[in-house]
């Protein structure tokens, strides 16, 4: 389970509002594609959901409990720039999700611990396509691959949440239609919400169940951070994800 509440949520900065207002009901399992101009503060509500930020006013629940004010393993993250580690393989990459989160102060898994992380690790690697190249360093991977092992890092802590941060932007057309079709996948096999931040209107339409659209409701020309942005639309999306991402 994964519902998540949103209620009168505002985020201040010093001489400037970023969000106010913002009230959702997600309920386990939606994929919330986030919308919205540059600026106005969508990457700031990712990160409020993981809990690297804390609400000004407001709360955020995850399953009826307020959210812990730490990034937790219910919620995994992936950025547009890859966020794998360059002195570590493939394989290495991958099991480092499930060492922070067991061991945080040994920082390594041992013994039967570690043999079964690297079997789920394994495992992953191949749902993800990256097998073959399980003994590689990040820089000998293309741009696509890396993103893949870096959702292969957040899905060995098989979290309740997903969030992406305009996660395909710096890929090519191809690699993007296949990342869908892994995407897609993933969230039908594990089952989990997903939050992906996208400037890419059909990116988000083609994968999301619903579309959430960020922006500025009320402006102050003499006075441009004395307002913040807010949920302008928020629209449930009928059609099934995977049919759509196979006809786009
Ligand atoms: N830690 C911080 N301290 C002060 N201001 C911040 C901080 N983090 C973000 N902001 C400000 O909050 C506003 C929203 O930033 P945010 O990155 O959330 O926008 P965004 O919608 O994700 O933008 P983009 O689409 O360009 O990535 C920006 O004006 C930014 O300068």
């Amino acid at each position: 389970m994964s519902r998540i509440s949103v209620r009168n949520l505002w985020k201040e900065y010093p001489g400037q509002v970023v969000l106010e207002r913002v009230s959702l009901e997600i309920p386990s399992g939606e994929f919330c594609a986030l919308v919205g101009p540059s600026g106005c503060g969508k990457t700031t509500f990712l990160r409020l959901l993981l809990g690297e930020e804390s609400p000004s006013r407001g709360v955020i629940e995850l399953d009826g409990k307020p959210l812990v004010a730490e990034p937790g393993p219910d919620r995994g993250v992936v950025f547009q720039r890859y966020s794998v580690f360059p002195h570590l393989t493939v394989l290495q990459n991958v099991i480092i999700g499930r060492e922070f989160e067991r061991s945080r102060l040994l920082g390594k898994l041992f013994g039967a611990e570690r043999r079964a992380a690297v079997e789920e690790a394994d495992e992953i690697l191949e749902t993800v396509g990256l097998s073959a190249h399980r003994s590689k360093y990040p820089a000998e991977l293309s741009g696509g691959m890396q993103q893949r092992l870096a959702i292969s890092q957040a899905l060995i802590r098989k979290p309740k949440v997903l969030l992406l941060d305009e996660p395909f932007g710096a890929l090519d057309a191809g690699t993007k239609s296949q990342m869908y079709d892994l995407l897609l996948g993933l969230w039908d096999k594990h089952k989990m919400s997903v939050f992906m931040i996208t400037h890419d209107l059909k990116e988000g339409f083609t994968l999301a169940t619903r579309v959430l659209a960020f922006d500025k409701v009320r402006l102050d020309p003499q006075a441009p951070g004395a307002y913040g942005a807010t949920v302008t639309y928020d629209l449930p999306l009928e059609a099934k994800p995977a049919r759509k991402a196979a006809a786009a």
